[in-house]
């Protein structure tokens, strides 16, 4: 089943075409990441989806209405992380978290959603005290408490130290394993290939790639790089489409380990970075100047 249908989507600024003619869908229970530069279109898209913003042309559903017409009832289904917890500095976590569960029909336990998003120790601190990650896991907090279908989650974990990114991943495998589908805007890729199932790559209003992070792009079939540290000569570095029949070949070579050996294959960044490569800084490159014959 679909949970999220685009069909040639359109959204200007003035001059600015922030998303040009998209077209996606995203299926129920799913883990989506829409990747792409600033300014790609990507939080225009997910504020059309969650009914926070009109479009120009173009068709969209979102658990089976227009978000542009949805009611209470709809509203209900989804959960956004909002950079909603500023202005409450005077409240705590559980306050905020009890209080808005009370607006859902069947919400999780507030002490459930304390612990999911690492908040135990702070939840009864004012959240003026609150460091930015902690905010942020508040806002997190604040997007599952009512028990989502589906999560829209935009550059969820900005300001998140390592661990408390490892724990938020942890949470939304959780929340996936249950069956919500989540649509996850982000900037860092090793955060996209550890959680979607497929990833968008959109530059400047428009679908690039699109595929599961192991094959975006065609990586999957893209040449590994074999390095080793050899005595006498120094380091090597071999590209090769067979890299197990040079490793084995080195370890005959060497009698047992390869010293130091790597073998690593182009990372999801490497391949992001390539497919945006011709669409970052366009209209934005000096113009040369005509050097006389
Ligand atoms: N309210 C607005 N008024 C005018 N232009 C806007 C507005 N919101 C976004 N834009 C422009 O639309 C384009 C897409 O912006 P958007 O915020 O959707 O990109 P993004 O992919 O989410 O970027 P980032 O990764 O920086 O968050 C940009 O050129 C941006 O300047």
């Amino acid at each position: 089943m679909t949970a999220i249908s685009i069909r040639g989507l359109v959204k200007t600024y003035g001059a600015t075409r922030a998303v040009d003619g998209l077209d996606l869908d995203i299926e129920t229970g799913e883990v989506f990441a829409l990747l792409g530069p600033n300014g790609a279109g990507k939080s225009t898209t997910v504020e059309i989806l969650e009914g926070f913003r009109d479009r120009d042309a173009g068709e969209v559903s979102v658990l089976g209405a227009d978000p542009a017409r949805a009611d209470r009832l709809w509203r209900n289904r989804i959960g956004i992380v909002l950079q909603s917890s500023s202005g409450l500095d005077l409240l705590t976590p559980r306050e905020i978290l009890t209080s808005t569960a009370k607006t859902y029909a069947a919400p999780r336990a507030v002490d459930d959603v304390v612990a999911a998003v690492g908040l135990e120790e702070k939840a009864d601190s004012r959240i003026a005290g609150l460091s930015g990650g902690q905010r942020r896991r508040l806002d997190v907090g604040l997007g599952i408490i009512g028990r989502p279908e589906l999560v829209f989650l935009d550059e969820p974990t900005t300001g998140f130290d390592p661990q408390a990114r490892r724990d938020f991943w942890g949470l939304i495998r959780g929340l996936a394993a249950e069956g919500t589908t989540i649509l996850l805007t982000t900037h860092y890729l090793d955060e996209a290939e550890q959680l979607a199932d497929r990833v968008g790559v959109i530059a400047a209003g428009r679908l690039l790639a699109l595929d599961t992070p192991a094959n975006l792009g065609g990586r999957a079939s893209e040449e590994a790089t074999v390095t080793w540290l050899d005595e006498a000569s120094g380091r090597h570095t071999e590209k090769t489409s067979t890299p197990t029949e040079l490793v084995t070949r080195l370890a005959e070579q060497y009698h047992g380990e390869v010293p130091e050996l790597v073998v690593s294959r182009p990372t999801l960044e490497d391949t992001y970075l390539r497919l945006i490569a011709p669409h970052v800084g366009q209209g934005s490159e000096p113009i040369a100047e005509e050097v006389p014959a």
